[in-house]
């Protein structure tokens, strides 16, 4: 059964026995977003991440997601994305694509990939230039706090340093305030160019969740949502506070393991 406690500065935390009861809760957050967010909105305006995270959105494209999600009104953006072919086994898209756009019925217009032809700087001015577009038309709502677009979605995972979307430890990328997504091309994480959300676009999200498994993950979720005092390096995940949307972690029983608010009997 999940263990679920709100951290008084770090959103909810969610922490779950075995991946199956977490990929199931996972499923019906999001599907309860989306139903939200279409009966306000009329769309629902979600982004993705790559790794680790689509296998665990798998139960999406089961019953009863498959039938009850109003998949004709997602939008879907990258919250980071290699700069490589759309075919190329290291795209975000190509996960997403065959792990579960391919399964249920998402408009192929609504899809927003990046320009895979263009260099990483090119790709990135032309993915916040189509983001701008959305804001425009309201697909996307803009923050009351900042000029920002706010996703009613922002899914992210995060890799044993600590880095979320393509936001690394100690990289300059962290102090990006201006651009809405920004680009990389010494990502510490093969393949090196990358385009990514910044944090202020990643912070204004209504909601944003953070899904992490493996006990190679426990140091840095430990370092992410503890209160580890004035050392506390600055990890990305870390800087991971909407300013106004809501914050959840879903974290496995091996990822938490660190975590001083959750000890486990065994
Ligand atoms: O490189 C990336 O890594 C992170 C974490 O991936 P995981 O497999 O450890 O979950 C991912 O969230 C990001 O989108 C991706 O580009």
């Amino acid at each position: 059964m999940a263990h679920s406690c709100v951290h008084k500065d770090r959103g909810e935390l969610r922490i779950y026995e075995n991946l199956n009861e977490l990929s199931t809760d996972l499923a019906d957050y999001i599907a309860e977003l989306s139903e939200v967010s279409v009966k306000e909105r009329g769309v629902f305006a979600i982004a993705l991440s790559g790794g680790s995270l689509i296998d665990l959105m798998g139960k999406l494209y089961e019953a009863p997601y498959n039938k009850t999600v109003d998949w004709a009104k997602w939008y879907i953006f990258w919250a980071d994305e290699r700069v490589v072919a759309k075919n190329h086994s290291d795209s975000n898209y190509k996960l997403a694509k065959d792990g579960l756009l391919s399964k249920v019925p998402v408009v192929p217009s609504h899809v927003h990939s990046i320009n895979d032809t263009v260099t990483a700087e090119e790709a990135a001015d032309e993915y916040g230039f189509a983001i701008r577009q959305l804001v425009k038309t309201r697909v996307i709502s803009v923050s009351d706090t900042s000029d920002c677009p706010k996703f009613d979605l922002i899914l992210l995972g995060m890799g044993s340093d600590g880095h979320v979307a393509s936001l690394f430890p100690n990289h300059s990328v962290l102090e990006e305030k201006d651009e809405w997504v920004t680009f990389i091309t010494d990502s510490p994480k093969p393949p090196p160019e990358r385009i990514t959300f910044t944090l202020p676009v990643i912070n204004s999200a209504s909601n944003v969740a953070v899904v992490i498994t493996g006990g190679n993950k426990a140091e840095a979720v430990h370092l992410a949502i503890d209160d580890v005092g004035p050392d506390c390096p600055s990890l990305p995940a870390r800087m991971v506070q909407p300013t106004k949307g809501k914050l959840v972690w879903f974290i496995d029983k091996p990822a938490a393991l660190k975590l001083d608010c959750c000890q486990f009997s065994e």
